[in-house]
């Protein structure tokens, strides 16, 4: 199989699926990407505890080469997600992407989790920027390898975990090292780039209600930082802990390059958000035909094989 991966047991015939968040919320959306050609997985918005209304609207805009958001985590609550995932008949896996507005709720929810009948692989988001006046628990590094040690202590189902970017040699180093002491499924990066600002240049006002403007930036901005961070913890993981590949991606070409940077699975937001779920056909087929240009029959035989300037 040219596109496949397998995370935890887990086999994926094809590497594309959504960005939590994305096409994602409800039911209706989630059916859509299981019917979608293109797509090996799913992932589910990222569930707390209890429903969330999430924050005013507007709460996410395009802008020139990305997009701007603050949803500020509108969810059905975990009991929605987890019937999904454990009652719906699916043909690719479906994975579960929870994330507690606080340490206690991140536990509570994987204690639930554990006790439910869900086999699939549940990804804890650290990294989401936009509940106001939460810190992002992924840039607090006590507090991720505490979290961590406390949820593997009784968790023993694939977990994997969705990171913010990082920008300093340093904290790929540091937070590698923790992040190497669990037996975690996948390491997911990057989530948004956290509180970017856009102006409207008719209006001079910010393009988003939430947080005075302040919001999460994807899409093509944000792909050299989405490439580095792929790079820099495929580099460092255990080759046992899969990655995931998010962030900037808009055609083939930036799919092939997540790749090259050592990702297995390769998912998308604000592209999908904004093509809609034919996105994912077009995106195959353009790597494939990349594949077949360079003489590449499988992911296999690129993946991680970025080249350096010796
Ligand atoms: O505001 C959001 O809901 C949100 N937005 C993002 O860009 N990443 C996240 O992880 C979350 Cl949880």
């Amino acid at each position: 199989q040219a596109l496949h991966a397998e995370i935890a047991g887990i086999k994926f015939d094809d590497i594309f699926l959504n960005a939590s968040g994305v096409h994602c919320q409800t039911t209706a959306e989630l059916d859509e990407l299981l019917a979608t050609k293109g797509t090996g997985a799913i992932i589910t918005k990222s569930a707390t505890s209890a429903y969330r209304a999430g924050n005013p609207s507007p709460r996410l805009s395009k802008i020139p080469l990305g997009s701007i958001n603050s949803m500020g985590l509108p969810n059905e609550g975990l009991d929605y997600y987890l019937d999904y995932v454990t009652t719906k008949q699916a043909d690719k896996p479906m994975l579960l992407s929870v994330a507690g507005v606080s340490y206690t709720e991140n536990l509570d929810i994987l204690h639930k989790v554990q006790d439910s009948s869900f086999m699939g692989i549940t990804e804890l988001n650290l990294s989401c920027p936009n509940v106001p006046g939460k810190p992002q628990t992924a840039y607090d590094f006590e507090t991720t390898e505490r979290l961590l040690t406390e949820v593997f202590a009784f968790f023993t189902k694939p977990l994997g975990v969705k990171m913010p970017p990082y920008f300093d040699i340093v904290h790929f180093d540091d937070m590698a090292k923790i992040l190497n002491k669990f037996p975690l499924a996948h390491v997911n990066t990057i989530n948004s780039i956290g509180n970017g600002l856009w102006i409207n240049e008719d209006t001079d006002t910010v393009v988003i209600k939430p947080k005075g403007g302040f919001g999460g930036i994807g899409g093509a901005l944000a792909k050299p930082t989405a490439l580095a961070n792929v790079r820099a913890f495929r580099q460092r993981l255990n080759p046992t802990i899969k990655m995931i590949g998010t962030g900037g991606v808009v055609n083939g070409r930036d799919v092939y390059e997540h790749i090259l940077c050592g990702a297995d699975l390769v998912s998308v937001g604000t592209q999908l958000q904004f093509e809609g779920p034919s996105m994912f056909a077009r995106l195959e087929q353009e790597l494939l035909a990349i594949m077949a240009e360079k003489g590449y029959t499988s992911v296999d035989d690129f993946r991680g094989q970025l080249k350096i300037i010796e």
